[in-house]
């Protein structure tokens, strides 16, 4: 068993646990949260041990009633592999407690690409990570991207891709964050940030972005533009990209008509949160126009990295082939929606440790 702890058990670090609790090779050794809210409620309730993330808060956690396993230094030593979901930079922060320990860790997408030994998808660059100290699993937006662009890349060769990033203000939590009542070009910079990201994953990809924030929560949504080194049919690029497990081509005889409709159907289908793994590709947008190729994808901020972390975690330890950690993980999460839509109904929510 890989024992795995969690420090920074918020909007990521508690869909991380969760999942790492879903499978048959991974111990849950506990989460390490700065205060007793209600997630650390919700941690307890669950039977995780919880860890004072900053010692001096201890007796915080005594006062709410909750009963603390330690504080974070014995998770990192109870642990092989720490997944790290704090804020922004504080990830990059804690690696020196980490290199401590000589325990390594998994990162995410608000951290540096320049602070870890290898960026992460699991589905582009998974061999990258074995034996790797410190992986980064890119942001949601990049790593939307770079599964799309593998087959892309890999069946047909990509020649340029442009993309617009239309990007959430926020997620639902974060009441403080925006825009209310605009658009806004962010970055205002041509190109985006997201271009670059997407080359610490692919570097000899040729990919332009653009990004735009608005007055939005549930999900980010992509208009991609890929011009390919030949010239598929759509019904060739919709094959291709239906084979892929974390690419769901949204059909339209669902009905889903944008991200609203898309997260009530992941919520009707019982996935925790609402939470939606895979990119959402409108299968009605997939258009070709010589060597061009354009869709729509719609990406769960909160949710896509949720499986990359898992395999960032076996790929780290170097247990599994990216295949067979990928089939794991998806299969014990409930990864693949088309199922619902076309050919045997299969689950599509995780399975519990026990079983
Ligand atoms: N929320 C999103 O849409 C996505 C976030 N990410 C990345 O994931 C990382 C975490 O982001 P979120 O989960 O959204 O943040 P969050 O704010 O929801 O959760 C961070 C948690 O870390 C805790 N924390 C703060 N300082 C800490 C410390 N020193 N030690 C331990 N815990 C500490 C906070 O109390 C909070 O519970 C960031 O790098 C972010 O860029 C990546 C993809 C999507
Ligand atoms: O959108 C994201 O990052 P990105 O747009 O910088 O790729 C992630 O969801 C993190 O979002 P945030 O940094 O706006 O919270």
């Amino acid at each position: 068993m890989i024992r795995v702890g969690v420090n920074g058990y918020g909007t990521i670090g508690k869909r991380v646990a969760d999942a790492i609790r879903a499978q048959p090779d991974m111990k849950l050794t506990g989460v390490a949260k700065t205060r007793p809210n209600y997630e650390a409620e919700a941690a307890v309730r669950k039977g995780y041990p919880l860890y004072a993330a900053i010692p001096e808060r201890s007796d915080q956690f005594t006062d709410a009633g909750i009963d603390l396993a330690g504080e974070v230094e014995d998770l990192i030593i109870a642990s092989d592999v720490i997944v790290d979901a704090t804020p922004s930079g504080v990830g990059e922060a804690n690696c020196e407690l980490y290199e401590t320990y000589d325990t390594p860790a998994i990162l995410q997408g608000g951290e540096s690409a320049d602070a870890v030994d290898t960026s992460f998808v699991a589905r582009a660059n998974y061999d990258k990570a074995e034996g790797a100290d410190i992986v980064r699993v890119v942001s949601c937006n990049t790593t939307g991207l770079s599964r799309l662009l593998a087959p892309l890349q890999e069946e047909y060769g990509v020649e340029k891709a442009r993309v617009t990033l239309i990007r959430r203000g926020g997620d639902p939590g974060q009441v403080d964050r925006g825009p209310i009542n605009d658009i806004l070009p962010d970055p205002v910079t041509v190109p985006s940030h997201h271009g670059p990201d997407v080359k610490t994953i692919y570097p000899d990809v040729d990919i332009d972005t653009v990004g735009v924030k608005v007055p939005a929560t549930l999900m980010h949504l992509h208009s991609v533009n890929v011009t390919l080194a030949s010239q598929p049919t759509v019904a060739e690029v919709r094959q291709l990209l239906s084979d892929e497990s974390r690419l769901f081509l949204v059909p339209e005889v669902a009905g889903i008509d944008g991200t609203g409709k898309l997260k009530e159907f992941a919520m009707d289908t019982g996935r925790p949160r609402g939470d939606l793994w895979e990119n959402c590709i409108w299968d009605e947008s997939i258009a070709v126009e010589g060597n061009d190729l354009y869709l729509f994808q719609s990406i769960h901020q909160e949710a896509d990295v949720v499986p990359e972390n898992i395999d960032a975690i076996r790929a780290l330890t170097g247990r599994e082939t990216q295949e067979d950690s990928m089939a794991i993980t998806d299969d014990r999460l409930g990864v693949g929606l088309e199922s619902l839509f076309d050919g045997p109904r299969r689950r599509v929510v995780p399975h519990s440790a026990d079983d």
